[in-house]
């Protein structure tokens, strides 16, 4: 279970990051007073355009940045106070986690495993899982630089699963995947959701949502505006598909219906 109470995350803004976001203030609301639950077993979206404050609410929940204020609890952790259980329950897989090119998926994986002193004898099991499931087997020797990106990508996963967390946080998980690697990504979500893992992922990509999605919550610059399943999204914009009941939700919230 994670339990997400009246969460807020305000950025300083560099002269840079102004510069970026085309602003004058010196901080930005990245993720505003969002409160959500999220069940275990349950396959969970977060959905939301570029800059709308995902990958914000996942790194928090993932312990790698503190909240403003407000509180997220991982199986009965706080996020801050026992970042180091929280981080044992979890797996916390982004697009923008590059591997070492200098060395081989074999290896990494296995110094990772000493890194954080994961238990011989689970990281081993998973590896080989992870490996067969996602055919790294016959690259597993061959230096990161010489794989492709679907490749590195689905080593990225095996690294990040290898201590078989409960709850399994993918940010982007298929950006930047050809079509038939981005189906192994979704394929192994659904087959975590068998195993009774807890998968929170975020996306703009809503056909992907709707494939694995138990529920979705919809963030509108920071702000949490949905919560629900597909049909209820679906029912209460009075829509026939998730892309359609999210540009209404979207206008909506923007002040433009
Ligand atoms: N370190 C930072 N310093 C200042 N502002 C930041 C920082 N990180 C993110 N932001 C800003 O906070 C807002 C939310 O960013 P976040 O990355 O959480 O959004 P997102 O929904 O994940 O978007 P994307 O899909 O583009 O990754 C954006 O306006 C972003 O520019």
């Amino acid at each position: 279970m994670i339990e997400i109470k009246n969460l807020t995350k305000v950025y300083k803004l560099s002269s840079k990051m102004k510069k970026e976001l085309k602003t004058n203030d010196d901080k930005k609301i990245a993720v505003n007073n969002l409160s959500l639950s999220i069940k275990d077993g349950e396959v969970f979206g977060l959905l939301g355009t570029n800059g709308a404050g995902k990958t914000t609410t996942l790194r928090i929940i993932a312990t790698l940045l503190k909240p403003t204020e407000g509180s997220v609890e991982v199986s009965g952790f706080d996020t801050v106070i026992e970042g180091d259980k929280v981080r044992k329950e979890i797996g916390f897989l982004t697009s923008e986690i590059k591997l070492d090119p200098n060395f081989s998926p074999d290896y990494l994986y296995d110094f990772f495993r000493e890194l954080r002193s994961i238990p011989k004898d689970v990281a081993t099991n998973q590896k080989e899982k992870l490996f067969k499931y996602f055919d790294i087997e016959n690259f597993k020797d061959k230096k990161v630089e010489e794989l492709s990106t679907g490749m590195n990508q689905k080593a990225a996963i095996a690294i990040s699963l290898m201590h078989n967390p409960n709850i399994v946080i993918f940010d982007e998980p298929t950006s930047g995947l050809d079509i038939v690697t981005a189906r192994s990504v979704l394929d192994y979500i659904k087959l975590l959701k068998e195993q009774n893992k807890t998968v929170i992922m975020s996306t703009h990509n809503m056909s992907e949502a709707e494939k694995v999605c138990d529920r979705i919550g919809i963030i509108i610059d920071g702000k949490l505006v949905f919560v629900g399943t597909l049909s209820e999204v679906k029912e209460k914009t009075k829509t026939k598909d998730l892309e359609e009941a999210f540009f209404t939700l979207y206008l909506e919230n923007k002040g433009e219906l």
